[in-house]
């Protein structure tokens, strides 16, 4: 048996760093301007515990400065800075993290230090993405510091030599490599730097110097002298970024004004929001951001939410559904997460325990702020309703412990557009159906029949309805939704029937069928409460489930949509004169009758098709001829 140390051939490693360890090319400035910042951050750290002296009046910023044509992109800082034998350990030795090393130092004494980015001691190779070589001048903020200049053409071999620079800080220099010149422009640059860096937490700028005429604006096109001024003086530079931005604020020093425009502002969206959570927990991780409730339509398919991904102040990633639950993507914010790495992998993700501690919490914080709003503000609750019902469904169908805390938040406009609970739909009833309207349109004669009589119904319009009232049928023992046209008992007078009245109905019934001719219709006499209406068609509940839930899964699935043909049940109404009166008619005009009422029934139901309309509408010309 033989035991030993797998080694590694740093010179076929160096490329796979170089080009597989980021997915995209841009992330090189995020890498670099974070390291910027990082650097600022920690001198700051070291002034604050008087380990470092600075000037009161220093102003701190990283600056981006493109040189077109010499091709080259800077990235100076007025950080920490490094020596010659820094540089040695933490550039010279991949993966040695000056940041860890700076952390483990100086954590205890003040928590701050958790600002700083950088993990891996990798980021700086991302530099050799776009660049054929890359120098680094720096100066360390220590006394006596001796400038250092390090230079490497992407291979293996460095040089570090004594450097020239004589303000603290580092400079870092890239010379674009040709297949990556688009850097080289300053709208990419603004670009990349809106994307990841628009939040960091130190001034950044960017710079043409070549081109002096330039007015920077910060839309992220080029405007060479469209902007000059009147007088030319040039305007003051503003910085790419807004160094707090608001998630990073205590809720209690946001105003509404604020929360508003920052949403305007990041999402570029004009409309309201309806309301947000901000979230903001030290323990047992750490966690801001804010989570914006946009209005969400009925039937949200094509709408998407945007929640953006942050790790300290850096942009990480949009929508990364690992961490942040699924259904909360129909919703946009901000998360910010220190304790995630930059580079963050799928994978890893999926199966950090720490992920899915954080998409817990997240569910939680939503699942409360609706039970606080429902508690406390219910005529608001009502009023966004509307809006938030297809997110709260969707939600409680994609995570089982989302609904057990959402469950009794959630409400049920009826057909008189009043909002109930379940509980107070039921009202204490043995029975729990609950009936349900899912087109007040075509639904609007059962609606009618309803409100005539003093009952109630909900309204479910969306898809998403379907699938959620079997889930609160599962959850909930006994409860059983019913479609408005799909049960007749409340609306009928259940009294029992004597022979003859049983005679006369099973006469009326053969006639219809006769006339009616298809064997699949199942007609039956009720003496429905309701005296106006001649007859209505009833549809099996289940069966249309499973019927509308085989047409969605579409073409493989439609075959077994028929084996649940509609179960159209048609009630003559014994109380209406029309009915009534079909006994004494001749009978052609007793046909007419009952194919009119026949037709009207569908009607109320669905719309009829070309050719039974065409008939119906010569049908009702007929008898409207008789009439005089
Ligand atoms: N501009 C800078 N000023 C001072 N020190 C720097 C600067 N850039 C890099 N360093 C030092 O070099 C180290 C390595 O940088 P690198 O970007 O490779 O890794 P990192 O920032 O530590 O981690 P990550 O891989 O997550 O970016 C840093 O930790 C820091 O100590």
């Amino acid at each position: 048996m033989a035991k030993g140390n797998i080694s590694v051939d740093s010179e076929n490693l160096f490329p796979i760093i170089k080009k597989w360890l980021y997915s995209d090319k841009d992330i090189f400035l995020r890498e670099l301007v974070s390291n910027g910042c990082d650097a600022v951050t920690k001198l700051k750290k070291l002034a604050s515990i008087g380990e470092a002296q600075i000037d009161e009046s220093e102003k701190f910023k990283v600056t981006v400065s493109i040189f077109k044509d010499a091709k080259k992109l800077v990235i100076s800082d007025n950080g920490i800075g490094m020596t010659a034998e820094e540089i040695d350990k933490y550039i010279n030795q991949i993966a040695f993290s000056g940041a860890s090393d700076f952390l483990s130092k100086y954590k205890e004494e003040d928590d701050k230090g958790s600002q700083i980015i950088g993990h891996f001691g990798l980021g700086f190779y991302s530099a050799f993405m776009v660049a054929y070589s890359v120098e680094i001048d720096s100066l360390s903020y220590q006394d006596g510091a001796k400038a250092a200049k390090w230079t490497c053409d992407g291979s293996m071999e460095f040089d570090l030599t004594d450097g020239d620079r004589t303000e603290r800080g580092t400079t870092i220099t890239l010379n674009i490599a040709e297949d990556s010149e688009e850097f080289l422009e300053e709208s990419t640059i603004r670009q990349i730097l809106h994307k990841y860096c628009a939040f960091l937490p130190i001034e950044i700028y960017v710079e043409v110097p070549e081109d002096k005429h330039e007015d920077h604006c910060d839309c992220g096109h080029d405007h060479e002298h469209e902007h000059e001024h009147e007088d030319d003086t040039p305007s003051e530079p503003k910085p790419i970024n807004n160094t707090t931005p608001l998630w990073m604020k205590k809720p209690s020093e946001c105003t509404d004004e604020e929360y508003k425009e920052f949403y305007r502002n990041v999402f570029m969206d004009f409309n309201e929001p309806l309301f947000w959570i901000h979230l903001n927990v030290d323990y047992p991780f750490n966690l801001k951001g804010i989570l914006y409730f946009p209005k969400i339509n009925h039937e949200f398919a094509g709408q998407e939410g945007q929640i953006k991904l942050y790790n300290n102040q850096v942009f990480v990633a949009d929508n990364v559904k690992e961490v942040i639950p699924e259904f909360l993507m129909l919703l946009k914010g901000v998360i910010d997460c220190p304790d995630l790495p930059l580079n963050v992998s799928r994978s890893f993700l999926q199966n950090d325990g720490y992920v899915k501690k954080i998409s817990s919490h997240i569910t939680k914080k939503v699942a409360d702020k609706l039970a606080s709003i429902y508690n406390n503000e219910r005529e608001n609750y009502e009023k966004y309703w509307d809006y938030i019902n297809i997110f709260i469904k969707y939600g409680c169908l994609r995570d089982e412990k989302f609904y057990e805390k959402v469950k009794d938040v959630i409400i049920y406009k009826d057909i008189d557009g009043k909002y109930l609970t379940l509980d107070e739909y039921l009202d204490g009833k043995e029975e729990k159906d609950v009936y349900y309207v899912s087109d007040p349109q075509t639904q609007s004669q059962y609606i009618n029949m309803f409100k005539n009589q003093g009952l109630n119904a909900v309204v479910l319009p969306s898809m998403m309805d379907t699938h959620f009232i079997s889930l609160v049928e599962m959850k909930q023992t006994g409860v059983k939704f019913k479609r408005i046209d799909s049960a007749i008992n409340d609306i009928s007078d259940n009294t029992e029937k004597d022979d003859s009245t049983k005679e006369q109905e099973e006469k009326l019934i053969e006639k219809f069928k006769n006339e009616i001719k298809d064997d699949t219709l199942k007609i039956e006499v009720q003496s429905l409460k309701d005296d106006s209406i001649p007859a209505v068609i009833l549809l099996g509940e289940q069966s249309r489930r499973m019927q509308e839930m085989y047409k969605a899964y579409g073409q493989q699935m439609a075959g077994m949509a028929d084996m649940f043909h509609d179960e159209f049940t048609l009630v003559l109404n014994s109380n209406n004169s029309l009915i009534k009166k079909i006994d004494t008619l001749n009978d052609e005009d007793a046909n007419l009758v009952i194919e009119h009422v026949y037709d009207l029934a569908k009607i109320s139901h669905s719309p009829l098709p070309a050719e039974q309309m065409t008939k119906f509408i010569e049908r009702s010309n007929k008898l409207l001829e008789k009439l005089f």
